[in-house]
This record gives structure tokens, sequence and C-alpha cells, in this order.
């Protein structure tokens, strides 16, 4: 469904991608996981198609995503319905006057009849707990119930990858609880970047982790990574610290969320 082979991104002349080689296949649930600044955003939105890999090449289900092929309107128009990215920042997201067109809003781009859009919009504001607020302004909800409202906007769509890039950084405990569990029961392929371990096991079934030196360092089973302390020190996700127990000092290894 998804191959990158040999890709690499930089900014300014400064690499944060290197030498990338991903497949992923329908229905994989995978966890993208490395520390601030690893290149995990970068590699999600190359994913999207919102920025071209510098070297390197992305195929999307057989085709080839390049410049050229993003002039073609229609691929743009069903990769962009298939594959969806929610941002780190759901203020970036969120324009409309309501929250009801703002759940309207890509229905009604893409051309839907406006009783399909109701239907959906209905349908998603209510899985989402978002009902009570459809006549309300997106800028008046709280940061988690902002989030919510985004990640229904994508939905709406009914999509067959969902990119999500760090999605539990606004919310709290139990609303994270509760993208987990809809995670979960979402039967879409699925990949979610983030830099807290404790929430690995929760997010997916692969973990593919981006290390400091912005490649790939491991691509795999997530319990194997987690029960390996040496790779995950070579990821930048373990740190030593000293701790003093009356007078006795002794170091251990923490990771930190
Ligand atoms: N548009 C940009 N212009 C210049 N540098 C950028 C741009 N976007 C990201 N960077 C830099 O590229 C590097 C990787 O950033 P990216 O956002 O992909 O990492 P990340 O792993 O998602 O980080 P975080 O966990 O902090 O969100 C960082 O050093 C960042 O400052």
């Amino acid at each position: 469904m998804i191959e990158l082979r040999g890709v690499y991104h930089s900014y300014d002349g400064e690499e944060v991608l290197r030498d990338i080689n991903l497949t992923v296949k329908e229905g994989e649930r995978v966890v993208l996981l490395g520390i601030n600044g690893s290149g995990k955003t970068t590699l999600l939105k190359i994913l999207n198609a919102l920025i071209l890999p510098q070297r390197g090449a992305y195929t999307y289900c057989g085709v080839r995503v390049d410049k050229s092929k993003l002039k073609d309107r229609d691929f743009v128009r069903s990769f962009r319905k298939e594959m969806v990215m929610l941002f780190q920042n759901p203020d970036v997201m969120l324009f409309n006057p309501t929250v009801y067109d703002e759940l309207a809003f890509s229905l009604r781009q893409l051309g839907f009849e406006e009783k399909q859009v109701e239907e959906r919009v209905l349908h998603w504001a209510d899985r989402f707990d978002l009902i009570e607020h459809l006549d309300k302004p997106p800028f008046k909800l709280s940061g988690g119930q902002k989030q919510k409202l985004c990640l229904a906007c994508l939905l709406v769509l009914e999509p067959k990858i969902l990119l999500l890039d760090e999605p539990t950084a606004n919310l709290d405990p139990r609303t994270t609880g509760w993208l987990i569990d809809l995670l979960y029961d979402l039967n879409i392929t699925t990949i979610v970047s983030t830099h807290n371990l404790s929430l690995v096991p929760e997010l997916g079934d692969r973990l593919v982790v981006l290390g400091e030196e912005h490649s790939i360092v491991y691509d795999g089973k997530i319990e194997t990574f987690l029960r390996d302390e040496e790779k995950m020190l070579k990821a930048g996700l373990l740190h030593k610290h000293r701790h003093k127990h009356g007078d006795r000092e002794h170091a251990h290894y923490h990771f930190h969320l």
C-alpha cells in the first residue's frame, strides 16, 4: 500500500530523514516512535504528500507519488480522500464558522450531496460527543474537544489510511483512553507518531523507531524493542540518572514521558 525507498529529506541543508525504507501493508497499525526532532512529522508529511522527498521514491498503491502525479487532479482527489493526516496542533485545521460546517467542509468540497453530508456529520458528531456543540464556533471548544473535532473531520471521509501526529499531546488521561479505544475499533490502516514510550503498546502492533541520526533504527514487534535497553539507548529514549537513597547513591535507566 505504502512504500518508501531510500528517502532523504533536509531543511536548509540539514538532513532530517536519512535513507528511509518503509513498507506498510493494508490494515497494519504502525507506531512511529522517536525523540523530538527525529523527523516523525516530516515523515508523515511525506506520506501525506504534503512535501516530496528530495531523494528516493514514494509509491502509494503502486503509483509513484511525485511532482507530476500531484498535478493529476483525479489522483489527488482520491488520494486526499483515502489518506488523511491529523496534525499536532488542532488550531491549524479549524477555520469554519461552526462545528457542523467544519465537519461538513471536506465532504462539500468533494461534491457530496447535502443529505449525505448531514448523515455523515451527525453520525461522527454523535460518535465523538460533539452533537451539543454543532452550532458553536470551533475556537470555543477545549483543546481536547478541538482534537476530537479534527479527527472527526478526517473520519467523515471514511479514509483508508489515517496518519496521526502525536495525537495524545493535548489529551487528558480519560480522552487518551477514548482515543486508544477508537483507534482499536477503527478498521483502517493507521500510522501514529509519538515520543511517549508508555503509550506505544496501546497505539499499534508494529513499531518503527527513528533514531537521533534520523534513520530507522528499529522496525518490528513492540515488545521486543521495549525489552532491548541497548536499542532504546541508541534511539535516545532512555537516560541514566543518579538517585540518592539516604547516604547511598545509585544509578539506573529511565525513560521520559
Ligand atoms: N519547515 C521547516 N523548516 C525548517 N526546519 C524544519 C521544518 N520542519 C521541521 N524542521 C526541523 O526538522 C527537524 C525534524 O522535525 P520534525 O518536526 O519532523 O521532527 P519530530 O520528530 O516530529 O519532532 P517533535 O517530536 O518535536 O514534533 C527538526 O530539527 C525541526 O526543527
